[in-house]
């Protein structure tokens, strides 16, 4: 199957002689909702930008749909969307120059944009910078819905909006991924999207040290929340209600996502080797 991003030996490097990226290597294909996990400075927000072509790899390859990424060819800014964390003025005004001219996105939709946003119970007759942090981080992911564009980079879609509005951007996803729509979604908010997100990458200090679907986690692991620590547990940390861990064997519960990435994060070294030792 043709990927929608493919990375290859991907350096880069803000400041010279400290790379954030040294040969990271990933490809995703279409239909895929993944989930980019990692803690704070990681290189998630880096990454999504070397897709979107904002940013440029020093070594290596970063193409979508088999071009490389630059947001100045008018062919890779058709096919994506970049919903970044910070909603820059210049990107308002941006946006809302291409929401009534259609001018960036040829499929945009102007109804399914109101659709939604009528879903999202987001007021459109305001001025976008009368609306709040939320109500605009809605009113761009409605947009980004209705460009009709085939790849959704969505940086902390989920940061700064009330429990009904993240339940309906839970269930709006899944309903354009299963259309063959890509999402990269980039997130701190794991309990929001543990139901959407698959497969599952996390990244520490500019690597990738888990790539992997759902059913692979589940058929491997064991994720438990037990009253005591068994002695084989690859980690084990104080949960709300016992302890948590995860456990090679699986079958056994749903995968916690949670618990996954803070066996990457605090226990970086005996996570690699323990995914080394299960093959994953
Ligand atoms: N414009 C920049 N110039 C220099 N260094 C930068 C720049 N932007 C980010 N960095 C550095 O690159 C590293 C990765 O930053 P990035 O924002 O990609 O991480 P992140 O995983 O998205 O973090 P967070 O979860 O905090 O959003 C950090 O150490 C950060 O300080």
């Amino acid at each position: 199957m043709d990927s929608v991003i493919r990375i290859e030996d991907l350096s880069f490097s803000y400041t010279k002689n400290t790379p954030l990226f040294q040969d990271l290597s990933l490809c995703l294909y279409p239909g895929q909702v993944a989930g980019l996990l990692g803690e704070n400075g990681a290189g998630k927000t880096t990454l999504l930008k070397l897709i979107a072509g904002e940013l440029f790899p020093d070594e290596g390859t970063v193409e979508v749909f088999g071009i490389p990424a630059d947001r100045r060819d008018p062919e890779v800014l058709g096919q994506l969307y970049f919903l970044a964390e910070e909603l820059p003025s210049y990107s308002v005004v941006a946006e809302t120059y291409a929401r009534t001219t259609g001018v960036f996105y040829p499929r945009y939709r102007h109804e399914m944009f109101l659709e939604l946003s009528d879903h999202l119970e987001v007021d459109v007759s305001k001025k976008l910078t009368q609306l709040s942090y939320g109500q605009q981080k809605k009113f761009f992911l409605a947009f980004a819905l209705a460009t009709g564009v085939p790849l959704l980079l969505l940086d902390e879609p989920t940061n700064g909006l009330d429990i009904p509005s993240k339940r309906q951007v839970r269930r709006l996803i899944p309903r354009y991924a299963a259309e063959g729509r890509t999402f990269l979604i980039s997130t701190h908010q794991v309990r929001d999207l543990e139901h959407l997100i698959d497969p599952v990458i996390i990244l520490r200090k500019g690597r990738v040290v888990l790539h992997a679907s759902m059913d692979d986690l589940q058929e491997r692991f064991s994720f438990v929340v037990a009253p005591e620590v068994p002695s084989a547990a690859l980690y084990a940390e104080k949960v709300p209600g016992g302890y948590g861990a995860i456990l090679p064997g699986g079958g056994k519960g749903e995968v916690d996502l949670e618990l996954l990435f803070d066996a990457a994060r605090t226990e970086p070294e005996a996570f690699a080797r323990f995914l080394e030792k299960e093959g994953v």
